[in-house]
């Protein structure tokens, strides 16, 4: 069941008409559905059943406090790369303990804050890395859990900006060098291995990058128990995809067998960080019409939401759905490039669509709950959108639009 549907042609999200919404808060404008995001998050922690896991929800895909907020009432871990996003799971109600930090670049005061507040678990992602753990956590008196992510060269088939566990991506130490690594950690006195973690990319629609990383991963697990290393837990990342157009990503379920089958002589527990599998087909962005217009052969549809708002078009050309948010109305359908505000030849949230519309009429580009709000910005000084959250009847703002004169706060001008 799709909680963003179409009841008498008017676009709902769970009980509530999307125009309500819109009428009510403006736009453009981000709607998520509370019940899409705990159905989503029950998919993985269903899909590992006895198994002992720990689904780590990625932070960077929407780190809405109230997003982190329903994610910790479900008990959910998270996966956090910097201190902001430690902050704001704190903040949200969650739980330090079920906090894992991954990321290339924790500084001092990051790893420091860490430490204070008792995570789960750093992913280490350089032998530099480790030694400032280790002396961050002498000079703190405290004795810092680690793993090391590890990059298996593997190809995810996915968009090379967000593929990561490639020999030339920037992302953790390479199998070759992982053991070496390990047997140094081993010797540091404020450092304990808990565990091993490898994440290849994301929006994986294929199941075979993952087990042929999994294969390289029990190599190396294999070299350190000769070691005498020892392992708790296997971070396994996020990265599993959704259906943006037509795509056929794994479903959880399908995922967890293949991942436990291949496993099943190494009794670790397992975690998680699915990021976009919870939370894009659980938002949708609602964006106004404000013209349409066409220049030579190609007809526009200009919209009140840009690149700022949703870059993913622009960065990775991606493909998100935009469909109307009223279907009553009657209009001649035409095909637009839907185009933003933003002076960019790049700002587009979708080319060549069909759709019935008319100036004033309201747009949702679907698939918007990942990587949206969470990647906007304040370029060409246009404020933070609204965010709203469904459940159920209730439409709940739970982020309000940015004021105008918020644009210029941090800034001063010269005595
Ligand atoms: C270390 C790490 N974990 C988890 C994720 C979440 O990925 P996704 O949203 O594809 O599940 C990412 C992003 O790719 C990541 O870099
Ligand atoms: N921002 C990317 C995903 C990157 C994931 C972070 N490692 C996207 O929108 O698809």
């Amino acid at each position: 069941m799709d909680f963003f549907h179409y009841q008498q042609n008017q676009l709902m999200a769970e009980q509530v008409p999307v125009k309500h919404i819109a009428e009510q808060f403006g736009t453009p404008l981000y709607i998520y559905s509370r019940a899409t995001l705990e159905r989503h998050w029950h998919a993985f922690d269903k899909a590992f059943g006895h198994h002992p896991h720990l689904i780590c929800f990625a932070v960077k895909s929407n780190p809405n406090i109230a997003i982190l907020n329903v994610m910790a009432k479900l008990g959910s871990g998270f996966d956090i790369v910097s201190q902001g996003e430690l902050e704001r799971v704190l903040a949200a109600g969650g739980d330090a303990s079920k906090v894992i930090f991954s990321g290339v670049a924790k500084t001092e005061a990051e790893i420091a804050r860490a430490l204070e507040v008792g995570i789960r678990c750093f992913n280490v992602e350089s032998e530099a890395e480790l030694e400032r753990i280790n002396q961050v956590a002498g000079k703190l008196g405290k004795v810092a859990p680690i793993s090391l992510r590890v990059n298996p060269d593997v190809d995810a088939h996915t968009h090379p900006y967000i593929s990561t566990g490639l020999k030339e991506n920037k992302f953790g130490v390479s199998v070759e060098q992982a053991r070496e690594v390990y047997r140094r950690a081993a010797q540091l006195a404020h450092i304990k291995i808990t565990g091993m973690d490898c994440h290849i990319g994301s929006q994986l629609t294929e199941l075979q990058p993952f087990l042929d990383a999994t294969d390289r991963v029990i190599v190396l697990m294999e070299q350190l128990k000769a070691d005498g290393i020892e392992l708790e837990h296997l971070d396994l990342g996020g990265g599993l995809g959704v259906t943006y157009r037509d795509e056929t990503p794994p479903h959880p379920t399908e995922y967890a067998k293949a991942l436990l089958d291949k496993l099943k002589d190494y009794p670790l527990e397992i975690i998680l960080e699915p990021g976009r599998a919870i939370t894009a087909n659980a938002g949708i962005l609602v964006t106004k019409v404000e013209y349409l217009k066409r220049n030579g052969d190609i007809h526009f549809a200009i919209v009140d939401a840009g690149m700022n708002d949703m870059i993913r078009p622009a960065l990775y050309e991606a493909y998100m759905n935009i469909i109307e948010v009223d279907r009553n109305l009657t209009r001649e359908p035409q095909v637009y490039n839907v185009v933003g505000p933003i002076c960019e030849s790049s700002d587009f949230l979708g080319k060549q669509r069909t759709l019935a519309i008319a100036q004033g009429d309201l747009l949702a580009q679907r698939s918007a709950g990942a990587y949206g709000a969470s990647m906007s910005s304040n370029y060409n000084s246009r404020p933070l959108t609204a965010e709203v959250m469904v459940d159920d009847d209730k439409a709940h703002l739970i982020r309000r639009r940015q004021n105008l004169d918020e644009l210029w706060q941090l800034e001063s001008v010269l005595p």
